[in-house]
């Protein structure tokens, strides 16, 4: 396995600028997914590795070399497709010993057949290995089509959308066997997904790619608390982020421009038990997700949502208290940029500006504006 980096790799499809300026080192055996949006540049930041698009600037270095002109065999790298792109007229073992068979591969009968074996074992699909590959499962097939990649042994795997076209279960499960298997192989793996639960658990480090820029490259857990701007915080998450515009609330002068808050931290309270900075509200809507409710509440004339663990009988309605807690805020200025504010930072004169905000903001909530209209604060959901 190898490192592979990205050198200011710029690429354009005509007037399309598909990935701007891409500067990143995706380490030896590291699992580095690129999450974004559709058109974001994900698929073709992949094919720029693979060698099936050339950049307009910049360099891409495999293992140290400079790749940039190499022609796809030359550089070492397996792809696996979000739709499985098996032959179907050939069996599972044919299937899976293609790869191998390759002119300029030179094994012997004997080390082929070992090798899928190996692999299919490790796949779970060694009582397949006769089945033609038409008849098999959609989970069956992407197992195949992982097989196929794992048995040419390359220097890096670069996967699109691999566990997409699965229902949700299958999913799950293929994607905890591929974290398992890439931990045991010390793989380096390039994986894009529009999926943020995806990249969030698959990846050491994840890599937010929004119009052709990569906004933020870390770890899940320091993107999810520590997003570099509101497009990332809305990419991370598995509930969408409360945005609140202070403008919109009247208020000025922290340089804050927008409260980021998840609905995780936003808290239900029974109206009668509301507190001084607690904003009465009605239950729009809840939702049951398995493991948490997801409540619509609608408060001082705009939208929160808040999340948590599911009520014993029915769900959460009717006349209920919101209940922010502001230690968990982020703030944003004008350009999107969260301010440097840390959550425990009780000192910084940032915090502090940050808490009171989040503070005017729930008060603001529980009245009407200035002019007697209800206070409105911006909404950027996507609501489910
Ligand atoms: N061959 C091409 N010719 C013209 N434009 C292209 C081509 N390939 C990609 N693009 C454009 O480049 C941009 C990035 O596309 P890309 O497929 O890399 O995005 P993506 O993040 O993989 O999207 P998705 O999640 O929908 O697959 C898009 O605007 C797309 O329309």
């Amino acid at each position: 396995m190898v490192e592979i980096a990205f050198q200011a790799v710029t690429k354009d499809f005509g007037a399309t600028r598909a990935v701007e300026s891409l500067s990143f080192t995706m380490q030896d055996g590291e699992f580095f997914a690129l999450l974004g949006p559709t058109g974001a540049g994900k698929t073709t930041t992949l094919r720029l590795v693979a060698g099936l698009e050339r950049p307009d600037y910049g360099r891409i270095l495999i293992g140290g070399r400079d790749a940039t002109s190499l022609s796809p065999p030359q550089r070492d790298v397996a792809f696996v497709f979000q739709q499985y792109s098996l032959y179907p007229h050939l069996t599972v073992f044919e299937n899976l010993a293609f790869p191998l068979k390759a002119p300029g591969k030179r094994l012997s009968d004997k080390d082929i057949k070992s090798r899928v074996e190996a692999v299919a074992e490790k796949l779970r699909i060694e009582h397949k290995l006769g089945n033609k590959a038409t008849r098999l499962s959609g989970g069956e097939m992407q197992r195949v089509s992982i097989g196929r990649a794992l048995v040419r042994e390359p220097a890096c795997f670069l996967m699109d959308e691999p566990l997409s076209s699965l229902d949700a279960k299958l999913r799950e499960e293929l994607r905890a066997e591929l974290k398992h298997l890439q931990v045991e192989l010390g793989a380096t793996i390039l994986y894009v997904t529009h999926d943020q639960v995806e990249a969030m658990t698959l990846a050491d480090r994840v890599g937010v790619l929004i119009d052709g820029r990569l906004h933020q490259i870390d770890a899940p857990e320091v993107l999810y608390e520590t997003p570099a701007d509101v497009a990332v915080a809305q990419q991370v998450g598995h509930l969408p982020i409360n945005l609140f515009s202070t403008e919109a609330l009247g208020l000025t002068g922290s340089g804050i421009d927008r409260i980021g808050i998840r609905p995780e931290h936003v808290r239900i309270v029974p109206a009668a038990e509301a507190g001084p900075d607690d904003t009465l509200g009605d239950v729009v809507r809840t939702e049951r997700l398995g493991a948490e409710d997801v409540i619509t509440v609608s408060a001082g004339g705009t939208t929160v949502y808040a999340a948590q663990p599911p009520a014993p009988v029915g769900g959460v309605a009717g006349r209920i208290a919101v209940r922010i807690e502001p230690a968990f805020a982020l703030a944003f200025d004008r350009d999107g940029n969260r301010l440097p504010v840390r959550t425990g930072d009780r000192n910084a004169a940032a915090f502090v500006s940050l808490v009171e905000a989040a503070r005017d903001l729930t008060q603001r909530l529980q009245t009407d504006g200035p002019d007697g209209s209800e206070t409105q604060a911006e909404e950027v959901h996507s609501v489910r």
